[in-house]
């Protein structure tokens, strides 16, 4: 008869090192299963609300705008505001605009549409790359699916290693921060603690400013009448967040520069601005709401606008520019706006987004 070691020798594919599947499950009343060793690779992006109505516009706005990271005043003054006066208005208002955007086909918001498209894509990619023992799932900061119910899941699976890729390609402690806080959160639960990285912002990473400036090239090409302006409009934040050593402003600004000299542009042809401003305070200037008014005040008649800042069309490019930031150009003069979508599934910015996982595998894994 065997003893618990020798037991747990015989079928334990860690303390065998069996290769191959070999490594397959032992289970039994003395031994948990262990899964095939792989490598997880985790996207992640912001979140969006399983549906607009109200309830469900409310649990997603609720969970976003109490993030300390997205809003940093203090609970005390922050939370009644938050739940007595935001939170009985705001559901109903963007309920309104994610419904006029919604793809009812999927019963799912864009945003979730096209995560899902980038993810079997690049499934696809790195399995083709790298074998069967890489596995690629998507999770959001906020709402479904969870970090923490991928996270568990890919533990389960087997993986002894995360690679957890925020999809945002300039850091902002907003966006790329609040989500590896929820990573490492999501880590504390884990008995067998896989052995974690976290991608770096990829906003110079050649091939992503050339997938953008290839976008720009097709977007002039579809558009009735060459635009004279393109304004890279980004996702704003408190201005507040800069001084405070946030480097978001400046790897935007770096980001509209690198595109500029990709293009072979000279600087009076685009334009780095900032929308979606929330709340009071002074954020990130210029907002391009009132930028594309003066562009056309100044007699610019044909505008394209591109958000960079965006690695997949949402509520804030879907319906803020092409709707609110559309009127106002028109509202001041102007007559041709075009706004050149995000990158997407598109192919050359899944092959962007594959060459940055790639880079961070490194010693991990090799083709
Ligand atoms: C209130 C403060 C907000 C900060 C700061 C902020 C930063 C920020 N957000 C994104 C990307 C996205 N934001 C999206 C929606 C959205 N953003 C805010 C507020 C702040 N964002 C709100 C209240 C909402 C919800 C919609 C609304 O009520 O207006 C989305 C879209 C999600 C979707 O479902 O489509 C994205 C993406 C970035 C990149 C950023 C700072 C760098
Ligand atoms: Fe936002
Ligand atoms: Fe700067």
């Amino acid at each position: 008869m065997l003893d618990a070691k020798s037991r747990h020798a015989t079928g334990c594919p860690v303390h065998m090192d069996l290769p191959g599947a070999g490594r397959l499950a032992h289970a039994g009343a003395d031994h948990p299963p262990v899964p095939q060793a792989k490598i997880g690779i985790l996207l992640a992006n912001l979140g969006t609300p399983d549906n607009y109505d109200y309830w469900s516009m409310r649990r997603y706005l609720n969970e976003f705008l109490s993030d300390r990271r997205v809003i940093d005043y203090s609970p005390w003054i922050w939370q009644p505001l938050l739940q007595l006066i935001i939170l009985t208005k705001r559901p109903f208002s963007s309920g309104a605009n994610y419904k006029s955007i919604w793809n009812n086909e999927q019963g799912e918001s864009p945003l979730m549409t096209i995560t899902k498209a980038q993810t079997a894509k690049i499934t696809t990619t790195m399995q083709d790359r790298f074998g069967e023992g890489v596995m690629v799932d998507f999770c959001m900061r906020y709402g479904n699916p969870s970090t923490k119910s991928k996270v568990a899941a890919m533990v389960a699976a087997g993986c002894e290693k995360i690679l957890f890729f925020p999809l945002y390609p300039q850091y902002a402690g907003a966006t790329t921060a609040t989500a590896n806080d929820q990573f490492f959160r999501a880590l504390m639960d884990a008995k067998w603690q896989p052995a974690s990285r976290t991608v770096p912002p990829y906003f110079d990473q050649p091939s992503y400013i050339a997938a953008l400036g290839e976008s720009v090239k097709r977007g002039w090409e579809a558009a009735d009448e060459e635009p004279e302006v393109l304004v890279c409009s980004y996702h704003g934040v408190p201005k507040r967040y800069l001084m405070e050593g946030d480097p978001y402003h400046c790897q935007c600004q770096k980001t509209t520069r690198l595109l500029r000299e990709y293009l072979g542009w000279d600087e009076s042809r685009i334009i780095t601005t900032f929308q979606s401003r929330f709340g009071p305070e002074e954020w990130l200037q210029p907002y391009t709401v009132e930028e594309v008014a003066r562009q056309a005040e100044k007699g610019v008649k044909r505008l394209a606008v591109i958000a960079p800042a965006f690695s997949a069309d949402c509520i804030e490019t879907l319906e803020e520019i092409n709707e609110e930031i559309c009127e106002s150009f028109e509202e001041a003069g102007g007559e041709h706006f075009t706004y050149i979508p995000c990158l997407n599934d598109d192919v050359a910015h899944i092959a962007a987004l594959c060459e940055v996982i790639e880079a961070n595998l490194q010693g991990w894994i090799t083709r």
